[in-house]
């Protein structure tokens, strides 16, 4: 499927664009694109749970199978398809803003969101999740720094609006979020 001629379709242009929520694993992607968009009102689909309902398989099975290099060209896929849909709030995983294939899509097609936190507190909150295939190191503490070191720039460069989730509740950054998105409609 072009994205060409998907650019030109009036589907394409019907209602809002997509939201993009990247950052890393742990970040609150899921927890926070579930808040956001019942308070929009919009869709919501996490592109990890995507692609194991796609695949029916875990995302760990999708690792154990066909490696990370699989599991990335399945994502690249399922991303070009679901980032044309409009009034979406999409959770991206933590890893797809590598490609650069997946940086464009995600830059081009919507309003990219970067839930940002710390090393310590990411770990805190994925320590006992054991469905993370890149954190099943012997020191997932030390992956996540190398992870987050290597990934923040693209996070950063991508993001048109950054929110801090370290710090406070999830009440707390979905209405920041609201607020951020009202002054940006303000301003038009
Ligand atoms: N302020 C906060 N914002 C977001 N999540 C928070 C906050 N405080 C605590 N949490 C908790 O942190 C966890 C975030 O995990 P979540 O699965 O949403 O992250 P994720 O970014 O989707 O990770 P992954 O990329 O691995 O799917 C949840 O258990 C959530 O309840
Ligand atoms: O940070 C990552 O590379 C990943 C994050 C998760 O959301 C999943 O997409 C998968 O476990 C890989
Ligand atoms: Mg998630």
């Amino acid at each position: 499927m072009q994205h060409t001629e998907q650019d030109n379709s009036p589907v394409r242009h019907t209602g809002q664009a997509p939201i993009f929520l990247i950052g890393m694993m742990g970040a609150g992607k899921t927890t926070i694109g579930r808040g956001l968009a019942r308070s929009l009102g919009r869709e919501f689909l996490d592109l990890d749970h995507e692609l194991e309902a796609r695949c029916g398989v875990s995302i760990p099975t999708i690792f154990d199978i066909e490696g990370e290099a699989g599991f990335r060209r399945r994502e690249t896929q399922v991303l070009q398809e679901i980032t044309l849909r409009r009034d979406l709030v999409l959770a991206t995983g933590g890893g797809a803003v590598v490609a650069p294939e997946n940086q464009e899509l995600l830059r081009t097609r919507g309003i990219v969101l970067y839930l940002k936190a710390g090393s310590d507190e990411l770990f805190r909150r994925v320590a006992k999740d054991k469905n993370r295939p890149m954190l099943l190191t012997a020191n997932p503490k030390a992956r996540i720094v190398e992870l987050l070191k290597q990934r923040e720039p693209i996070y950063e460069r991508l993001a048109d609006f950054t929110i801090e989730t370290s710090h406070g509740s999830i009440n707390t950054v979905l209405d920041a979020i609201d607020q951020l998105l009202k002054d940006y409609q303000q301003r038009g």
